[in-house]
């Protein structure tokens, strides 16, 4: 079936960037950049339910809607995941069939298992009746007119799979917006991962499977002073907040006002009343001026005020499998690495001695992983690194400055690791900071 070979299309320069270059790694990333990982995982709040329980449900749904439903597992060392296996049905288009186009974002929702919403709809062959079988592809190339009632046909048009109509061209392309709901009902695709949709509550969460290891790898205790520096959605501060069983003080900070929003609206719904969420710059979280920390815990803070912190950064998001296509420019991706640094040394002073500081990413490109731990050892003896567990990724890339013990301390998810588990693209460092 074809994949695109690399999401790079409009910026091909970015992908030499990406690994400085290494032709050997190139080769394996580009294509398993494109392709979506084939298992599915969740993260079950063991504080509302079990892991039994959630895996039953799961199991439940797949059997009412597969005649031959995907095995669905745990993980050893993390009693909070379930992972939904990929099914073997793997469809092909059938000529006779009508076609439905959506955009290379809501293609890769489709290859997760995400059924098509009314709005992401791009085109739909005029004479398309409800309960028609349909193919549905996405435009890479995001030139197929929203509305186009005509078969399209472009190069860039990749098959994804196979649905039912649920909506008809008039309830989509009316003049005041699509009617609300699902369109496309999708039933097989490419990817084999299974069309069950987002079975999210506050029960469990889908999550992919190296935030889960991230916020594991912090190993949070109960009774500690924690800070989440770039907090929103949540995802990983309420993870911290059932490892440690609502048991801490857990401040949650994110720069984005309307982002937060979504991190308290997490921890009500989670009744999690260790955490503390606040709108605010965490490249401005450490004052000198500051005598002694608000009985709130209010940022700014003072120095040496947290036992462990956890710097999840704003990042080039090149980890996000599938990406089918990217319009990511060599000056954007530069920007990045001065932000995460900025952010490193704040959470550098925060931290008390003996603490814990992982550092994360959810993107491939070396200036953002590698090069960071190399410039933060070289920049602040005091760090350490040190081992993750559990181990889920593969060590980090060869990288000038890094020696080889600190490389296999380092967690990598990329095309290496398929062999543990077919996830999205990650990395995760752990230090210790020395008295
Ligand atoms: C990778 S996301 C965090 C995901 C989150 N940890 C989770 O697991 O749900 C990075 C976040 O950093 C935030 N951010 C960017 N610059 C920031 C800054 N200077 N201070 C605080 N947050 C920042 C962004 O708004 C974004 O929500």
């Amino acid at each position: 079936m074809f994949y695109p070979k690399s999401p790079f299309i409009r910026y091909p320069l970015v992908e030499s960037q990406l690994c400085k270059g290494n032709l050997t790694l190139l080769e394996d990333l580009l294509p398993w950049l494109c392709r979506a990982p084939s298992v599915t995982t969740y993260r079950v709040n063991l504080l509302k339910t079990t892991q039994e329980a959630f895996k039953n449900q799961v199991e439940q749904l797949l059997k009412k809607r597969y005649h031959n439903p995907p095995p669905v597992f745990s993980l050893p060392d993390l009693p909070e995941v379930v992972c939904i296996s990929p099914t073997d049905h793997a469809p092909n288009p059938i000529s006779e069939q009508k076609e439905v186009i959506v955009d290379s974002c809501c293609g890769a929702a489709i290859l997760r298992g995400a059924h098509i919403y009314s709005i992401g709809v791009v085109g739909m062959e005029s004479g398309t009746q409800v309960g028609d079988i349909v193919n549905v592809y996405a435009d890479l190339s995001g030139k197929c007119k929203k509305g186009s009632n005509i078969r399209y046909d472009s190069e860039q048009k990749v098959y994804l799979g196979q649905g039912k109509v649920l909506m008809q061209r008039y309830q989509l392309y009316r003049s005041e917006g699509p009617q609300p709901g699902i369109a496309i009902e999708i039933l097989n695709t490419i990817s084999g991962v299974p069309s069950i949709g987002d079975l999210s509550s506050s029960e469990a969460l889908l999550q992919n499977l190296p935030s889960i290891v991230c916020a594991r790898s912090l190993n949070p205790q109960e009774n500690e002073l924690i800070l989440d520096m770039c907090s929103a959605p949540g995802n990983k501060t309420t993870h911290l907040a059932e490892l440690v069983k609502n048991r801490a003080v857990i401040v949650a900070m994110d720069k984005t006002e309307s982002k937060i929003k979504l991190v308290l609206d997490k921890i009500s719904k989670n009744n999690l009343s260790c955490i503390k969420a606040y709108a605010y710059d965490s490249t401005k979280a450490y004052s000198d001026e500051v005598q002694q920390n608000d009985i709130d815990f209010k940022p700014p803070f003072r120095a040496k005020t947290f036992d462990r912190i956890l710097l999840d950064a704003p990042c080039s998001a090149l980890g996000n499998r599938p990406m089918l296509s990217s319009s990511i420019s060599p000056k954007m991706l530069d920007s990045y690495p001065k932000v995460q640094k900025r952010l490193f040394s704040n959470a550098v002073m925060l931290l008390k001695d003996g603490g814990t500081l992982v550092y994360s990413t959810c993107t491939v490109n070396i200036a953002e992983n590698e090069e960071i731990v190399v410039w933060a050892l070289k920049t602040y003896p005091e760090l350490k690194l040190v081992k993750i567990e559990p181990v889920y990724g593969e060590g980090g890339w060869n990288c000038d400055g890094l020696l080889e013990d600190d490389r296999k301390k380092l967690q990598r998810f990329g095309p290496s690791n398929q062999k543990h588990i077919d996830t999205v693209g990650f990395f995760i460092a752990k230090f210790i900071k020395s008295c």
